[in-house]
């Protein structure tokens, strides 16, 4: 809960504002967290009040859209900084340690799910005491560094992901555990310290259908987390499995405001690409979730024909070409060029195939990275397009 003063100067600050026509940068009467929480809550009245006025003048379509998912993503924003300043006041500063406890080696059945999947506003306490399981220095160094390879981690702040750290506790479990059954609300996140597990889904059959694998340094379990929705898999242990959990309140206090901040990042390049026009605003949302940019200089391979390749790119800055070998002792065809909003990759993961040409940067390049995994659960509206395009490859094609 915000505090009764805080709220009143807050409250007394956004309505001087509005009398003055915009927020001052300079609020010298708030600490640095509460300064934030007063530029979000700023924002969220004015994407609230755009929203309003395009509802109201009878607009649809992406406009709409769009603007919904701006007032979803502060809401997120406002509820992570309501964390951060309840934190820097109480709670969050007090280290509570907990004693590790003994795995529930089964995981308790949850409420079944009541919505379908969508990016709803992120329920959470706003006070979220700190949670701190004892572990030694090697776990610890080893938890950050796999956590510093995950996508959703990668733009968290340091501290944060100490914190984050602190609150990862062990569990085990015996192969064939159902770690987590689609449609159940998500209350964890997972690592895969040892061992494999599965992840299911229904197929048209009626069975289930084998969908992704979980290896050691792996995650799982982040999307329920992340857009407050269903469990979007079952996930089943197929050896016994040694797992790091992260409870849903410390993820989303300490993950969801780095989320928020890729997003906006992202936003207006992932509009202006042409192959994902198709795509909502939400849907776009979630593609920056999972993408990793990545730097090449000038004459460097992005991609290598020949290769197995698990992962497809979008020009963010610069240019490339996509040229093929013409054999030993022979120069390489060019094939194509590619710069801002082009993709490439795409066809080693639509046909399961090694890589059909060489990609190389031909000044220094910025590339968002998909992997094989998001390639397959967000991009489908956009395969269609994909494949028409691949058709004109043929012509270069063996
Ligand atoms: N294609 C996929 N669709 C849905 N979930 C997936 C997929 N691949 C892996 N998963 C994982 O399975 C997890 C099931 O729970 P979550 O929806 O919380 O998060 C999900 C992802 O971590
Ligand atoms: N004529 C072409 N033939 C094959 N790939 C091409 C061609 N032109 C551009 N490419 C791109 O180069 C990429 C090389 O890796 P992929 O085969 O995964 O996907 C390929 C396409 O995205």
């Amino acid at each position: 809960m915000l505090g009764f003063n805080l709220f009143g100067r807050i409250s007394k600050f956004l309505f001087d504002s509005r009398a003055s026509g915009g927020v001052s940068s300079h609020l010298p009467e708030f600490n640095e967290h509460e300064k934030d929480l007063v530029k979000l809550l700023h924002n969220l009245e004015r994407s609230r009040s755009h929203l309003q006025r395009l509802e109201s003048s009878g607009s649809k379509g992406d406009m709409v859209i769009t603007a919904q998912a701006d007032v979803i993503s502060l809401q997120q924003e406002v509820i992570a900084a309501l964390q951060h300043v309840n934190g820097s006041s109480h709670g969050h500063e007090k280290e509570e340690p907990v004693q590790p406890t003994n795995v529930s080696a089964h995981p308790r059945r949850r409420r079944g799910a009541v919505s379908s999947e969508s990016m709803g506003p992120v329920l959470v306490s706003a006070s979220i005491s700190k949670v701190v399981i004892p572990k030694v220095e090697q776990e610890k160094q080893k938890l950050a560094s796999v956590l510093k390879e995950m996508v959703i981690f990668s733009d968290v702040h340091d501290e944060d992901i100490h914190a984050l750290v602190d609150a990862f506790a062990p569990e085990w479990c015996a192969a064939e555990t159902v770690i987590m059954r689609k449609g159940d609300m998500g209350d964890k996140f997972y690592i895969v310290d040892k061992g494999v597990c599965d992840c299911f889904v229904a197929s048209a059959e009626g069975g289930s259908m084998l969908i992704c694998t979980v290896t050691e340094g792996k995650g799982v379990g982040e999307l329920a987390l992340l857009y407050n929705a269903p469990r979007a898999a079952t996930v089943v242990a197929r050896t016994d499995c040694y797992l790091w959990s992260l409870d849903r309140g410390t993820f989303q206090c300490l993950v969801l405001s780095a989320t928020a901040r890729r997003r906006r990042q992202y936003k207006e390049f992932l509009r202006g690409v042409p192959i994902l026009s198709n795509l909502t605003a939400e849907e776009l949302a979630k593609v920056a979730d999972v993408m990793e940019a990545k730097w090449f200089e000038g004459g460097e391979y992005i991609i290598e024909q020949g290769e197995d390749g698990d992962t497809m790119f979008f020009i963010e800055e610069g240019s490339a070409i996509a040229t093929k070998n013409a054999g030993p002792g022979r120069p390489s065809k060019k094939l194509m060029d590619f710069s801002k909003g082009d993709y490439f990759g795409e066809l080693a993961l639509i046909r399961n195939e090694p890589r059909a040409a060489n990609v190389i940067a031909v000044s220094r390049c910025k590339v968002c990275i998909i992997d094989k995994q998001a390639f397959v659960r967000l991009l489908g509206p956009c395969l269609e397009i994909m494949s028409r395009r691949i058709h004109l490859y043929e012509a270069f094609l063996d």
